[in-house]
């Protein structure tokens, strides 16, 4: 998908919203347990429930990972949902990717064209030749950690090296990238107060923005300082979305969730 698809899709919904498929086998209703795949079984309703409300769509491949190869191929089967019912919705897998190139090109190989991601979330610690694999595939999305929303973003991520902080030298010195058109940022809802400075080194950047909700992260203060004129965030909720209810009714309570926050959002977009 392009940059300027996702924008119109944005426009056209009036929502930047992204829901996480981060699926908990003990969390999700009870009645699934009997299906022969529940973990697609719940992910195709919240889909069904939710399509007209989002733009993106982010499984955690931990959630898939843990359950092993049945896991796995619920993954498959929750991508190829989505990208065959709704092609226009933008699809991250969140797997915190990066390694030597030879082993980058495979990941982004296993992402972009096995499984048909639009985007992979991607570790910047192994610089340049670990994220350039990624980038060189077109229309195809890097959407590189830069500022996350865990407590342990100040280990590291904010420590000043040459006068610097750290997530701006991930921001600047990945510009430099060939085929950096490519890239996208992860900066997390916790660290709103960020936001303004993110802004002056990448103003029409998208970023991929968690931790709203359940992390405590704040939508209305991220509108204010991460918009860019052509929006450039697809704010992400996950356990707020899709376990508002455990009971039958689980679908419909994720959308009444979604369409909150999208009412939220459309108020920001001109
Ligand atoms: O900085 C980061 C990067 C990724 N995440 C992931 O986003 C979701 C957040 O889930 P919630 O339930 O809405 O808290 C989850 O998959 C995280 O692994 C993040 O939270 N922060």
């Amino acid at each position: 998908m392009t940059t300027n698809q996702l924008i119109s899709q944005i426009r056209k919904k009036k929502s930047f919203l992204c829901i996480g498929l981060d699926v908990d086998l003990n969390k999700i209703p009870k009645h699934l347990l009997k299906e022969e795949d529940p973990i697609f079984a719940f992910n195709k309703s919240i889909i069904d429930a939710t399509h007209h409300l989002c733009v993106a769509y982010k499984p955690n491949t931990a959630f898939y990972e843990a359950y092993g190869l049945k896991g796995w191929k619920s993954l498959e089967k929750t991508i190829n949902y989505i990208n065959d019912k709704h092609p226009e919705i933008f699809t991250i897998a969140d797997a915190k990717r990066g390694d030597i190139g030879n082993t980058s090109s495979m990941y982004a190989k296993a992402f972009f064209e096995d499984l048909a991601f639009d985007s992979v979330t991607v570790a910047p610690y192994m610089g340049k030749d670990s994220v350039e694999p990624f980038l060189a595939f077109e229309n195809k999305h890097t959407i590189l950690l830069a500022l996350t929303s865990n407590q342990g973003a100040f280990d590291f991520q904010t420590k000043t090296i040459e006068g610097k902080e750290l997530y701006k030298h991930v921001l600047e010195t990945s510009k430099t990238w060939e085929n950096s058109h490519n890239l996208m940022y992860v900066v997390g809802a916790t660290k709103a107060e960020y936001f303004a400075d993110i802004r002056k080194i990448i103003p029409d950047s998208f970023l991929l923005v968690p931790g709203v909700g359940a992390q405590g992260g704040n939508l209305h203060d991220v509108c204010k300082y991460g918009m860019s004129a052509n929006i450039g965030l697809l704010i992400n909720s996950s356990r707020g979305i899709i376990y508002a209810s455990n009971k039958e009714d689980f679908a419909q309570a994720a959308a009444v969730k979604a369409s909150d926050m999208q009412k939220e959002m459309e108020g920001f977009i001109n």
